[in-house]
């Protein structure tokens, strides 16, 4: 079994909040990231994969597979975007880091199944300190 890491990168506003709850309520939780008129990151996104060796190439997946894969399925649908109003996959939910992370390895996974690679793990920076890892349910 060998891993493979692919890193992306995307700049997206969001906001950390509850409809359901005032200001002032989403104030105490979330803080800053609370701000009604939204603030940014640039993400750094580290997606690996796992499998066996082609012996023909010595490739576990074409390197330019994963970008497009990657690029064409989560990229292109989070960059310059605003994740709680522009992106499909993230409609309904909150967008902590926790929350996209998990919801692009569920994007992902079958599209990685149908190269016959597993998808090991998705690893999302918000910030240069703060970063999530999910490994799959
Ligand atoms: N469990 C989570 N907690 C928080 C999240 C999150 O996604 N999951 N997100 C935020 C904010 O959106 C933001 O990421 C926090 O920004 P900040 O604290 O400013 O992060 P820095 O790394 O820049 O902070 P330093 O204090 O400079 O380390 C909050 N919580």
């Amino acid at each position: 079994m060998i891993y493979i890491t692919r890193r992306e990168r995307f700049s997206a506003a969001h906001k950390l909040y509850r409809e359901d709850w005032s200001q002032e309520q989403n104030e105490a939780v979330f803080g800053n990231c609370s701000n009604p008129n939204w603030h940014g990151h640039n993400y750094e996104l580290f997606v690996t994969v796992k499998g066996e060796l082609d012996p023909e190439t010595g490739f576990l997946i074409d390197l330019k597979k994963m970008k497009q894969i990657i690029l064409q399925h989560v990229i292109s649908k989070l960059d310059h975007r605003n994740i709680n109003l522009d992106v499909d996959f993230m409609q309904g939910k909150r967008a902590s880091t926790e929350v996209i992370a998990m919801a692009i390895f569920d994007v992902l996974r079958p599209h990685f199944e149908a190269e016959n690679v597993q998808l090991h793990a998705v690893k999302l920076y918000e910030t240069e300190n703060n970063f999530v890892e999910y490994f799959g349910g």
